[in-house]
């Protein structure tokens, strides 16, 4: 595998975003610098100034003595910040949208954003979805509130493995360590197995504290890559519970600046709004799409957190109040999305753009070319 850099450090995310219930309008708001061109990775001649004694002071051990090769990486290869160790899920999403990437692990996913938002990279990556356990809500919640965009979109399907220190047999395990949402992904097998889960913040980091703290008497669930990374040997493969279908996890790449549109690819939108109380509202927001022919491809809500009840008069039964995750097929650069989005932005007290970016099957070619 190669080097990556890290982010070790627990502080806040600086930039909070738009509060919810104020109006926006449609587009990209919010972004600190001016769009730059997507097509292969291009910063040269941009500026940063303060970045090496930010990397220097901020980034963890894998990059202590790498500023002479720093500049240069600058100029070329794009650093992601994902949340997790070396080998996590994340990471191998990164290189599967952008093989010469440089990913930089971050221990929270606070400083997986503000890592980009600072400068310190150029991109994060951040699980969204996946078929076995569905949303990861916190990451969506934190999409409206992190003044990033999103730049793109791949799918990996997820092979857990199970790992152990060498010489270590399966019987021998007590305690099986990793993410929460890994261990119940492979329920079965724990099952059989009757040991302990404890839940760590991510798989490969599971098998980081395998290798640091010597146990012989635990296995982490984690990828073959976590394996080659701490030195673990894989004891049996492909393991999440195979009744409940295929693993598969989306991933979003964020970006400080919208992703410029081509015209030849298919894009994808994302757009967060809330609704009035009232008969209709939600079959009023999707007829600005269905009136258009506009293509959806998700539409998800949950309790708005912030302000959760809604108001629906003296007598009436008591409503949560719910944010809309919605995904359609366009850019917000075509004439039809910009009027899709006004029409939306009428009928709705909240509404945002999160950001156009090439469709999962698009985003290789795009992103490569
Ligand atoms: O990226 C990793 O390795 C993680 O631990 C995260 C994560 C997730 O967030 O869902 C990724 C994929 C697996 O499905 C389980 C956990």
């Amino acid at each position: 595998m190669r080097a990556a850099t890290s982010e070790w450090r627990a502080t806040r995310c600086a930039h909070p975003g738009r509060a919810l219930g104020s109006r926006s309008r449609p587009g990209h708001g919010g972004s600190q610098e001016p769009a730059r061109p997507r097509r292969g990775w291009r910063s040269a001649g941009r500026g940063v100034p303060g970045l090496e004694a930010a990397k220097s002071s901020e980034l963890g051990e894998s990059s202590k003595g790498e500023s002479s090769k720093f500049s240069s990486r600058w100029m070329n290869v794009p650093r992601v910040a994902y949340h997790g160790a070396p080998g996590a899920f994340s990471s191998l999403a990164a290189r599967e949208l952008l093989p010469e990437c440089e990913p930089v692990a971050c221990e929270t996913l606070e400083l997986v954003t503000e890592s980009v938002a600072q400068w310190r990279s150029d991109l994060a990556i951040l699980p969204i979805q996946n078929t076995l356990e569905g949303t990861l809500h916190d990451i969506q919640d934190r999409l409206v509130s992190c003044g990033l965009h999103i730049v793109g979109e791949v799918n990996i399907p997820v092979i857990h493995c199970l790992l152990a220190l060498p010489g270590t047999r399966k019987e021998d395990v007590k305690t099986v360590l990793s993410h929460s949402v890994a261990l119940a992904q492979c329920s079965t097998l724990l099952k059989g197995m009757g040991s302990v889960r404890e839940a760590v913040f991510d798989t490969a980091y599971a098998a980081k504290v395998i290798k640091a703290e010597g146990k012989t008497d635990a296995a982490a669930i984690a990828s073959k890559e976590a394996a080659e990374e701490f030195g673990l040997e894989v004891l049996a493969e492909d393991v999440h519970d195979k009744e409940r279908g295929q693993n598969i996890q989306r991933y979003l790449l964020l970006a400080r600046d919208p992703m410029e549109y081509d015209a030849v690819s298919t894009y994808k939108t994302s757009i967060v709004f809330t609704l009035d109380e009232g008969s209709g509202q939600l079959f009023k927001a999707l007829s600005v799409f269905a009136l258009r022919d506009m293509n959806i491809t998700k539409i998800e809500s949950r309790p708005l957190r912030a302000n959760p009840l809604l108001a629906t008069g003296e007598g009436a039964p008591t409503q949560f109040n719910y944010i809309f995750y919605l995904d359609y097929i366009g850019h917000t650069s075509e004439i039809k999305c910009q009027q899709a989005m006004r029409h939306l932005q009428e009928i709705t007290p909240f509404f945002k753009v999160l950001g156009s970016y090439p469709a999962a099957n698009e985003a290789f070619r795009v992103w490569s070319s």
